[in-house]
């Protein structure tokens, strides 16, 4: 006996489609302005602004432009700004001392960034990466292999010194083994119980940091060379949650994995086991990627800018750290 079919559809996924009012009350996910991490490039001099080649609508800034860059994302209501020094070639060295020396051009930075704008969170970076003469994010031995423990020993140097500048939150970016202790232990030990730690933990040797490289003008000095014995392997990600674990048994407040839209899967696994604020960067390469499609004409770039943001939060990240933020904080403001 052959079985009858439906006369009627019970379930129609469309029913709730259907309607304006619907489509909203059964919306899962929200972007707002507080998801927004806005990352910065700072130079040496004044009145100084400088287009990214390969990032359009990124710029290199002079402390005192920046500050008017500040003003727009407090008016804004981005949270917090990441920054990334440009750092002059006679300032780098093997040793990378320019990252802690406190006249240097990060902690001045701070301290003006801070005195304008104290409610503006400041995220600095920590890695020697914009210091060393080879570009990589640490000391080397004469293999070209980046050392841990001297490195660590640095980084521990150049947290301190971003701290006593007033930073809100200092943020590895340099995946050495066992910093995040080391920072938080000297960070306790001089007083500065307050200043949080965001650990780059799921970092990959990802080539979509190129622009980037570009931008603070490390890709030169790097050369030919990698970062594979220190940046995660793209292939994995049961790794990614062991890095994550010992962030946080070190004392990391919060985790970041990067890049992030071809990664929003070790997002996902990150915060469903862990819990805890998770982060992702949409990093250079992304930008890169949709601005230029955008401005080919190939594809709609606020369509395409706020789809990819609500593809990390439904990944589950607590904010995205994004060249785009004043862009869609604006975006966020007119459509409200
Ligand atoms: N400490 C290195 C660092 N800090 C920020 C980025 C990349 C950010 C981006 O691509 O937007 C990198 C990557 C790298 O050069 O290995
Ligand atoms: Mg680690």
């Amino acid at each position: 006996m052959s079985e009858q079919p439906r006369q009627y559809l019970a379930i129609r996924p469309r029913r709730m489609r259907k309607n304006t009012f619907s489509r909203r009350l059964m919306q899962e996910h929200v972007l707002t302005t507080n998801d927004l991490i806005y990352p910065v490039f700072v130079l040496e001099g004044e009145n100084r602004e400088e287009e990214v080649a390969s990032m359009p609508g990124v710029w290199r800034q002079s402390v005192d432009k920046l500050l008017e860059t500040a003003a727009e994302c407090v008016a804004l209501g981005i949270p917090a700004l990441a920054l990334f020094p440009v750092v002059d070639q006679q300032y780098k060295s093997l040793t990378a001392d320019e990252a802690w020396n406190p006249q240097g051009l990060v902690p001045r930075t701070v301290r003006a960034l801070k005195a304008a704008y104290p409610e503006l969170g400041i995220i600095t970076d920590v890695a020697l990466d914009p210091y060393t003469t080879h570009g990589q994010d640490g000391v080397i031995d004469d293999t070209g292999y980046v050392l841990n423990d001297e490195t660590v020993a640095i980084l521990v140097k150049q947290a301190l010194c971003h701290a006593e500048a007033g930073a809100d939150v200092v943020a590895p970016s340099d995946m050495m083994d066992g910093r995040i202790g080391a920072i938080r232990d000297a960070l306790e030990e001089a007083g500065h119980i307050y200043t949080n730690i965001l650990a780059y933990s799921a970092k990959y040797a990802s080539a979509f940091y190129g622009p980037f490289r570009d931008a603070v003008g490390s890709s030169a000095n790097l050369g030919k060379s990698n970062k594979y014995n220190y940046q995660m392997d793209p292939a994995n990600s049961d790794e990614a949650l062991r890095e994550v674990a010992l962030d946080l048994e070190e004392g990391a407040d919060m985790v970041m994995v990067k890049p992030g839209m071809p990664y929003l899967d070790i997002v996902r696994r990150v915060k469903q086991e862990f819990g805890v604020p998770t982060y992702a960067y949409q990093v250079s390469g992304e930008y890169a990627m949709l601005k230029a499609a955008s401005q080919n004409g190939w594809l709609d770039e606020k369509a395409v800018v706020m789809e990819a943001m609500l593809g990390f939060k439904r990944a589950g990240a607590d904010g995205i750290l994004t060249y785009y933020a004043m862009d869609i904080a604006r975006w966020l403001r007119d459509s409200a």
